[in-house]
């Protein structure tokens, strides 16, 4: 038995209604004698009496901050800013290790206060792929929205809603044409994501992923009407597209959802726009004649919270219950500890080794 306390809190965010421990979930740790307490949080997509019933003790939002310092506080996105110091050990996603804005603030926080962060990012087998991740939503629902804005049926602003209302309105219809989509990344989470929302629309995408764009074919590309781009970047290579593909006076892509959003990053393989689409405005006219529009929201599996919660929860779940400072946790730490270095931290509980 352990004698792990883990501390779920309300996300800061208002529009995220994911959690990465869903009822079911939290009524497993708690078998397997976790103590968890679960804060209350009016948007996220479980109630509190579900954890409640499940054997989770409840705390006011935001209460992680006067928790027992030996609780690990668990969350997916930002914290809030304050307090300046952060004393305890905390899982969620920091985006704090490629230099990205706030990541030295962030760091500095942890240093501060003597707590530690274990990036969500960076739980990785000892072959280094991810533990729990998101992907096949972010995939999902690329290409659904794709599909839509195609067939002229997307509806802004975009909000959460379920699998079951989303597959509906991706049904095809009698009067939708046929159309060669093409899936780019095709073998990974995200990639099987958007092959089965173009199956649930009725199509049968080109797939392609390392071998097919080793000698890129661009005009092949261009002879696809949706293109969803979902592959993870680790290296330099060619982009995808250039401006002047844009310009191919034969193109046929019509419509282009990037589910990678690595924009302004050198490794980029879509430098044909510089800034991501929202939630509000999801869409974005690249080309009038003929048209060309993009899709790039960089918080896709946030529109299916219920889903997206419940396979991430589920992939975690094992990781929670065997919560340590070796194996997969210990490559965390590490990552953690070389950060913070990175950065001239070196003070804190967790740095001092
Ligand atoms: N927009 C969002 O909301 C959102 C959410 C989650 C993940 N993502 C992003 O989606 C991307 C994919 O994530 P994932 O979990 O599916 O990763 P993954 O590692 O499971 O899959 C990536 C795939 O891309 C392929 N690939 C890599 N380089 C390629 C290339 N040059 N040509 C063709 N294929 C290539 C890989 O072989 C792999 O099959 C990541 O960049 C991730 O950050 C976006």
């Amino acid at each position: 038995m352990t004698e792990l306390h883990l501390w779920l809190r309300h996300e800061a965010r208002t529009t995220e209604r994911r959690t990465p421990i869903v009822p079911d979930d939290a009524r497993r740790l708690v078998g397997h004698g976790v103590e968890l307490t679960v804060e209350e949080s009016p948007q996220r997509v479980f109630s509190i009496e579900e954890y409640e019933a499940a054997g989770c003790r409840v705390a006011p939002a935001g209460s992680w901050v006067t928790a027992p310092r030996d609780a690990v506080v668990l969350g997916l996105k930002e914290l809030p800013d304050d307090p300046a110091g952060l004393t305890h050990r905390h899982i969620f996603f920091g985006h704090a290790y490629k230099g990205q804005p706030g990541a030295a603030d962030l760091l500095g926080r942890f240093a501060a206060g003597g707590g530690a962060l274990f990036d969500l990012e960076y739980l990785v087998d000892d072959t280094g792929r991810r533990l729990a991740a998101f992907g096949f939503w972010a995939g999902y629902l690329g290409a659904a929205l794709a599909v839509l804005r195609h067939r002229g049926r997307l509806r802004a602003p975009l909000t959460p809603t379920t699998k079951e209302d989303l597959d509906e309105t991706l049904k095809p219809e009698a009067t939708d044409a046929e159309f060669a989509g093409l899936v780019i990344g095709a073998l990974g989470r995200s990639g099987r994501g958007a092959r089965a929302a173009f199956a649930t629309a009725g199509a049968d995408p080109t797939c392609w992923d390392l071998a097919e764009t080793r000698d890129l074919d661009r005009a092949a590309l261009l002879r696809h009407d949706v293109m969803v781009n979902a592959v993870l970047a680790t290296s330099p290579v060619p982009p995808f597209l250039r401006a002047q593909d844009l310009d191919a006076p034969d193109r046929r892509l019509r419509t282009l959802c990037d589910v990678t959003c690595d924009v302004g990053s050198p490794l980029n393989v879509l430098p044909v726009y510089d800034e991501t689409t929202s939630w509000d405005v999801p869409v974005r006219r690249l080309r009038d004649e003929p048209p060309l529009d993009l899709i790039a929201i960089d918080n896709l599996p946030s529109l299916l919270p219920l889903e997206s919660s419940t396979d991430f929860s589920a992939a975690l779940l094992p990781h929670l219950i065997d919560f340590g400072v070796s194996g997969a946790w210990g490559r965390c730490l590490d990552r953690f500890r070389e950060a913070s270095r990175a950065h001239g931290l070196d003070k804190g509980e967790f740095l001092d080794h």
